[in-house]
């Protein structure tokens, strides 16, 4: 990334906690930046889920709905978004965590005083010299320069671990998988793409599960929306783990975020649509909404269980969902249709994570009061 910043930099907050890190700086000023774009203030996303549960997946699908054609940069970046990765703020290498004898899950391996105070300066719209994860060599690079920008979203294992970084965030979002699909996605990319042994995986997944426990999940409790990925309900004793069960659970008393809802707020419903206006195969397709409790909070449930047969009937099925934030009719279709192939795009990930990159554009709209163009690519 060219530096055409005329920022002056002093040494971040949390730089002295590793020697990788001592490069890590914060601009002392406001970017220049921020008057170019005409940006009120970078508004922060959160992003959590263990590894390989489909953030990126989902980030690709956002990124496109905001229209951005997106550099190929370690740090992605948009004319409208960026994407960090908070594996770059991990203390060691993966040599050192060997060493340490710690996994990448542990509080003891992430600089978060350096997460806080650099995430904390983008909000406040400074630029930063951040550390890379270099997850191709294990080792960590020397710094790059990131912007702020309209909106920046922050996804990782823990962007709502810390108090100070989660006080940063505008809205969060929690990715939950259940372990038998984790298991099936993991083997599927990690097997197909990276040469991994299936044993491996299984050990892999064995050996994270406490840290897990202790450092990631936790973070669900507290998020503006959670995607729960399940196995179907639909075919007994499904083993292929393709047909999902996929709920969104909203917080109800959200600052930043209305629910959506499925034809009447706050009522109980069933429905499946199959018919005349919806084609379906087997299994075919489920969807409930109702009002629900999460870990002691009010929460309104938007479910889809099984997939859609023909994507464009998907309009049909969007004129029943309220309060999408959508900016014309048939925009989470037209959503879906622009990515067929990509994962998930026939089923409930796909329709909610469109949901969700709506609501992400509703919270930046009443946060900076300004409208967001319709676009996308
Ligand atoms: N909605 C989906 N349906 C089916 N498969 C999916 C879906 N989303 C992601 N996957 C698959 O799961 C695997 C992991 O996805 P992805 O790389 O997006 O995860 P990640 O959380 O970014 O992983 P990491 O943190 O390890 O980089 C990929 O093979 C991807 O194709
Ligand atoms: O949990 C992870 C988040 O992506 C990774 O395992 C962690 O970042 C370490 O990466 P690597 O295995 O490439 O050293």
């Amino acid at each position: 990334m060219v530096n055409v910043s005329t920022d002056t930099w002093v040494k971040a907050p949390g730089a002295d906690k590793s020697s990788h890190h001592a490069n890590a700086k914060i601009a002392s000023n406001v970017s220049e930046v921020l008057a170019k774009k005409g940006i009120e203030r970078p508004v922060i996303i959160g992003v959590a889920a263990d590894s390989g549960c489909g953030k990126s997946t989902f980030l690709r699908r956002v990124t496109g709905i905001f229209g951005t054609e997106v550099s190929k940069t370690h740090t992605p970046v948009g004319n409208f978004i960026s994407v960090i990765c908070l594996d770059d703020y991990h203390l060691h290498d993966r040599m050192g965590r060997r060493e340490a004898r710690v996994t990448a899950l542990d509080e003891a391996a992430n600089n978060f005083e350096l997460m806080a105070s650099q995430i904390q300066a983008l909000r406040e719209g400074k630029s930063i010299m951040k550390p890379i994860y270099n997850h191709e060599t294990g080792e960590i690079d020397e710094c790059e320069l990131v912007e702020p920008n309209h909106i920046i979203v922050i996804e990782g294992l823990h962007p709502m671990y810390d108090t100070r970084v989660k006080k940063s965030l505008d809205f969060s979002v929690y990715l939950d998988l259940a372990d038998e699909v984790k298991i099936a996605w993991k083997i599927q990319r990690d097997m197909a793409e990276r040469g991994h042994s299936l044993e491996n995986i299984l050990a892999s997944i064995e050996s994270r599960k406490p840290d897990f426990a202790q450092f990631v999940d936790p973070q669900k409790r507290d998020c503006d929306v959670v995607m729960e990925i399940l196995p179907t309900r639909l075919i007994p004793d499904d083993d292929e783990k393709k047909v999902l069960r996929v709920r969104l659970l909203q917080d109800e008393n959200s600052e930043n975020f209305d629910p959506i809802f499925l034809y009447d707020e706050g009522s109980t419903i069933d429905w499946v649509p199959c018919g005349r206006k919806l084609t379906c195969s087997y299994p075919g397709i489920k969807f409930h909404y109702g009002p629900d409790t999460y870990y002691d909070k009010e929460v309104a449930v938007f479910e889809v269980d099984g997939g859609f047969e023909k994507l464009d009937e998907m309009v049909y099925v969007e004129t029943h969902i309220e309060r999408a934030g959508t900016k014309f009719f048939g925009e989470i279709t037209q959503s879906l249709l622009r990515n067929p192939t990509a994962p998930g795009s026939k089923n409930g990930t796909g329709l909610i994570q469109v949901i969700m990159a709506m609501m992400m554009r509703s919270v930046y709209e009443k946060v900076t009061g300004k409208p967001v163009a319709v676009s996308g690519n």
